[in-house]
């Protein structure tokens, strides 16, 4: 029988984690863990930090301390250690490279390229893949987000609902269990909103990939997440952790309530 959800080992464990910028901690001594096949929000009122962790998560800011595993492996190296996580050896960093996807705040998608040509892009840089076999699982990645027959519009040519989805497909190109999403519905309108957090289900329920997804969106949130943390500026850490409606049924602390509060009008 396959393990439940709850059962499932952790894809991501954050102990002990500080991370800021310089010498300055926004965030400290963070300890969570996501399970494997869950969509795991980290939400929070804005400058609390949440871009600051992501991109410690994802390897773009150096923790100050502390440690970040993926799927029991050390991801992290201290900003003091980061030299020598830049010296690691080709096959490591192969391995670093491939072993999550990002779908970033903008897209992130190159202008100049078509929507097959971006998704391509992480299919030419570590996979081993013929140029017939690539553009094959470009488009299939690009029919997952529905996104087919558009493979050959521009970035500027499609809406920014379209531009999200085209972004999670290359995030999905090299089949990783583990994806980070930055702010995925900012910007866009309720309906596409609406599509691409159905597009996360999907994504679970089919592939059994990890969500992490940085939101303040009350409607995804109570939509999409099985759990999250909140994140707080004042405590400089998260001050709650759970399931959202359970959150917002069940917590005294009025800063969660008066976060999560509103969210009872979604369930
Ligand atoms: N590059 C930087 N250098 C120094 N401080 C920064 C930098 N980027 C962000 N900060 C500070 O870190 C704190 C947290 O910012 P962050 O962008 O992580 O918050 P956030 O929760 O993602 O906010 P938002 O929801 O508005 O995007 C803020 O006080 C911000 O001013």
């Amino acid at each position: 029988m396959l393990p439940t959800i709850a059962e499932a080992p952790p894809a991501v464990e954050v102990v002990g984690l500080s991370c800021g910028y310089g010498a300055e901690a926004i965030l400290e001594d963070l300890h969570f863990a996501v399970r494997t096949g869950e969509i795991f929000f980290i939400i929070g009122a804005s400058g609390c930090g949440k871009s600051t962790l992501m991109r410690s998560l994802i390897g773009l800011n150096p923790p100050l301390a502390g440690q970040l595993r993926f799927f029991g492996e050390v991801m992290s190296a201290t900003a003091s250690e980061a030299p020598r996580l830049a010296e690691t050896n080709p096959c490591q960093r192969h391995h670093l490279g491939t072993s999550f996807g990002v779908l970033y705040q903008s897209s992130a998608l190159w202008s100049s390229l078509t929507l097959r040509e971006n998704v391509a892009l992480p299919l030419r840089e570590y996979g081993q893949l013929s140029p017939r076999e690539i553009d094959e699982i470009a488009t299939l990645k690009l029919t997952q987000v529905g996104l087919c027959g558009f493979e050959d519009y521009y970035p500027s040519e499609i809406s920014g609902g379209m531009k999200k989805r085209a972004g999670l497909a290359r995030a999905l190109a090299l089949d990783p269990p583990l994806v980070f999403l930055d702010e995925p519905s900012a910007g866009l309108d309720p309906i596409s909103a609406r599509k691409l957090d159905e597009l996360m289900l999907q994504i679970r329920d089919l592939f059994g990939t990890t969500l992490v997804v940085i939101s303040h969106e009350l409607g995804s949130i109570f939509r999409v997440a099985d759990r999250l943390i909140l994140l707080d500026k004042a405590a400089c850490g998260i001050i709650a952790e759970g399931a959202p409606r359970e959150l917002a049924r069940m917590s005294t602390d009025p800063r969660v309530r008066e976060f999560l509060g509103h969210g009872t009008a979604h369930q």
